[in-house]
């Protein structure tokens, strides 16, 4: 399967500082849906700016389907990749939710004429086609997250990074956010790859894949079901399990020691007093 992200051997640290990532490898492949978790200060936005090249490595390369970042190539690549960001007020550039999303149509070029189909069309993924006419600061943070999502939708990335972008969400707002992750991966299976970068364990269980992050390095690397099973360990790097999981290892009858909210539900109700 093709890599939609490669990085190798790479370095890189903050001017006058230790450098945060040595050495550092990662692969996602195409249609994966990584989480990306570590504690505070781990590193995980500064590894977000570097796959989209806004920072860059002081040695090691990164490559986006294939092609190495360097200064030729960014604009190739950026192009592939979107960003959602952790505060839904600082992603606004438009006066109405439309022309939020036509904003980065217009960076590209993309005739005026053609536009309006373009915005409903993302706007429509993301559930919010009847606030095309709204003022961005009347929204709720939620509906806030999936505008910024339709934008990035709009420019029809291969790669979606979401860094905290439900961090400052009510529950209500992220799960309509999760869910709006979920029906995406479902319409576009392979040909998006989600990179989650979050500190809700809830939220990185629902990818393929997790990744700690530990002092510049993968500390885990492996699928939600063999990951948050490991209480101790993930404590040990400043991390819960999600709630779930402890819930089910609580329970001395689960059937499971990792259950998806979901199941533990299922479960839950065949229970009889
Ligand atoms: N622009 C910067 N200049 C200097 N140091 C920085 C800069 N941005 C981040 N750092 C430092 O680099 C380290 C990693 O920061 P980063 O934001 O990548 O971590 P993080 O894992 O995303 O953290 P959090 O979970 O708190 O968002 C931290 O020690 C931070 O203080």
């Amino acid at each position: 399967m093709t890599n939609a992200i490669t990085i190798n051997n790479l370095t890189y640290g903050y001017p006058d500082q230790d450098p945060l990532f040595h050495d550092f490898d990662l692969e996602v492949q195409e249609g994966q849906w990584l989480s990306i978790v570590g504690h505070n200060g781990s590193g995980k936005s500064t590894l977000a700016k570097l796959i989209l090249g806004l920072l860059e490595a002081n040695s090691g390369t990164i490559s986006i389907f294939g092609q190495q970042l360097t200064v030729e190539t960014l604009a190739e690549a950026r192009a592939q990749v979107g960003m959602v960001f952790q505060n839904p007020d600082n992603q606004f550039v438009g006066a109405t939710v439309a022309d939020d999303v036509a904003f980065g149509l217009e960076n590209r070029q993309v005739p005026s004429e053609e536009m309006p189909k373009m915005i409903e069309a993302a706007l429509k993924q993301v559930g919010m086609a009847d606030f095309a006419d709204r003022e961005p600061h009347t929204l709720s943070g939620g509906q806030k997250q999936r505008v910024a999502l339709a934008s990035v939708l709009a420019l029809k990335p291969k790669v979606i990074i979401l860094d905290e972008a439900t961090a400052m969400l009510d529950p209500a707002g992220k799960s309509a956010v999760l869910q709006t992750l979920k029906d995406l991966k479902n319409q576009y299976q392979d040909q998006l790859t989600l990179i989650v970068i979050t500190h809700d364990m809830a939220e990185a269980a629902l990818a393929d894949r997790v990744v700690v992050i530990n002092d510049g390095q993968l500390a885990f690397d492996e699928r939600p079901q063999d990951l948050f099973v490991q209480g101790q360990a993930l404590k040990e790097l400043g991390l819960d399990q999600p709630f779930e999981s402890q819930l089910a290892q609580a329970l001395p009858k689960a059937p499971n020691q990792y259950l998806t909210k979901q199941e533990l539900a299922a479960w839950l109700s065949t229970l009889k007093d």
